[in-house]
């Protein structure tokens, strides 16, 4: 399913967001400890202890939420809902630290002055180099401590703290700019890394497949085959390799073109997917020969599938130049034997028995005979010779 790219990059922002923000796990506790020592000032100290107790309980909820949200997996469509989450449980930590203005504000009192702007300029200092990851939960964070110093005139009405409350503005709009800008940054950089994704992507895709067929190329075929291989050795099961080779298809090339020869070799793979196990691994190994790598597949089970094979390649209804065409496919089979360390010898045996299939009259299945531990068991049995 295709997703909106922007959704994804909202989503990689969110835990930029989270992971910067889990930071705050070990520092949050403690500032709130010296904070609420420093509110004893103007305060009762029961007052401090409740305005801390309640920020603790508000940390450990943001960090809870957090948490989860990193747990959730959560795709690109549910972004929307976890920065909502996110925002309301950080708000609420916003909220307290906002509140402190109206805490420690006291009528003509110096240190509680430099408390409350000390406290404030260093919250949206924070918040803004913190919460620029996320620009609408950074916006959302803004709220509490902007309507802080908006309310600082309403504890007193006077110049002084209309100056203030101005001077506090223009440095959160500062602030606020600067983050703006940096996110625009990080969202350039998210962009460039999720066009890069899928760059490669696409590259890796390209460079294991065949562009006409939509088959796993040659090489990708190869060492898939060789894993294959070496994973039916270490666990003894059987292993059966299919060599599909289209019969007279120069003569298709030769009489119709290379274009309408493209269209055949292309319904004719069709026609031989539709017909695969999962699990099984078909490419194409050039021209118009192709491999089937069957894992865990007896000689009998080979036998039948080339069978199905065959018969569906010839099923294909094709019609070049108002002329209906059968085109068949001859196929070799061969099973794993104990002495096939590597591939070679396993495709040289199917290639022979694909030959063979080729010399008595083509469309049909050639398989190497069986040796009686060969049939239905351990990849561990003689090397034999070919059968019809
Ligand atoms: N249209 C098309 N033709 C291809 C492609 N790859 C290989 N061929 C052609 O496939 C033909 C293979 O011819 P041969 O190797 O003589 O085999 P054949 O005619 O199928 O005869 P047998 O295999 O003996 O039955 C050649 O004409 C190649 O040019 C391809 O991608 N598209």
């Amino acid at each position: 399913m295709m997703t909106d790219p922007r959704a994804d990059i909202r989503l990689a922002q969110l835990h930029l967001y989270v992971d910067i923000h889990l930071h705050d796990r070990y520092l949050a506790p403690l500032l709130t400890l010296v904070v609420a020592a420093m509110l004893t000032n103007w305060v009762p100290v029961s007052w401090a202890a409740i305005w801390a107790g309640f920020e603790l309980l508000i940390i450990a909820n943001y960090i809870r939420v957090y948490r989860a949200f990193k747990r959730s997996q959560a795709g690109a469509s549910d972004e929307p809902h976890w920065a909502r989450r996110i925002a309301l449980a950080h708000g609420a930590h916003m909220l307290a630290w906002s509140s402190l203005v109206f805490w420690a504000w006291q009528h003509d009192n110096f240190a509680s002055l430099v408390f409350i702007m000390l406290v404030h300029i260093a919250l949206i200092a924070l918040t803004t180099s913190m919460s620029n990851a996320h620009l609408r939960t950074l916006e959302r964070d803004m709220v509490f401590p902007v309507l802080a110093l908006l309310g600082l005139p309403l504890l007193e009405l006077s110049w002084f703290n209309i100056g203030l409350s101005l001077l506090g503005l223009g440095f959160s709009v500062l602030m606020l700019l600067v983050a703006r800008q940096i996110n625009t940054y990080s969202t350039e950089a998210l962009q460039l890394r999720q066009r890069n994704e899928i760059l490669i992507r696409e590259l890796e895709l390209q460079a294991s497949r065949d562009a006409l067929t939509g088959l796993v190329n040659r090489r990708y075929f190869l060492a898939e085959a060789n894993q294959q291989l070496q994973a039916a050795h270490r666990s003894c099961h059987v292993l059966a390799l299919l060599i599909i080779d289209l019969d007279h298809f120069k003569q298709i090339n030769d009489q119709y073109g290379h274009l309408a020869g493209d269209e055949v070799l292309g319904a004719v793979v069709d026609a031989l997917k539709r017909n695969l196990r999962t699990g099984d691994c078909l490419g194409r190994l050039g021209g118009e020969e192709f491999a089937l790598l069957m894992p865990e597949t007896t000689q009998a089970e080979a036998t039948e599938t080339a069978e199905r094979l065959r018969q569906a390649a010839a099923a294909v209804p094709l019609t070049l130049q108002g002329q209906a065409i059968c085109q068949t496919v001859s196929i070799g089979i061969a099973l794993l034997q104990k002495e096939d360390t590597s591939l070679s010898s396993l495709m040289h045996r199917a290639d022979l028995a694909m030959y063979a299939a080729k010399t008595q009259g083509r469309n049909r299945v050639v398989c190497e005979l069986p040796t009686p531990a060969a049939e239905g068991s351990s990849p561990n049995a003689e090397t034999a010779p070919l059968a019809v």
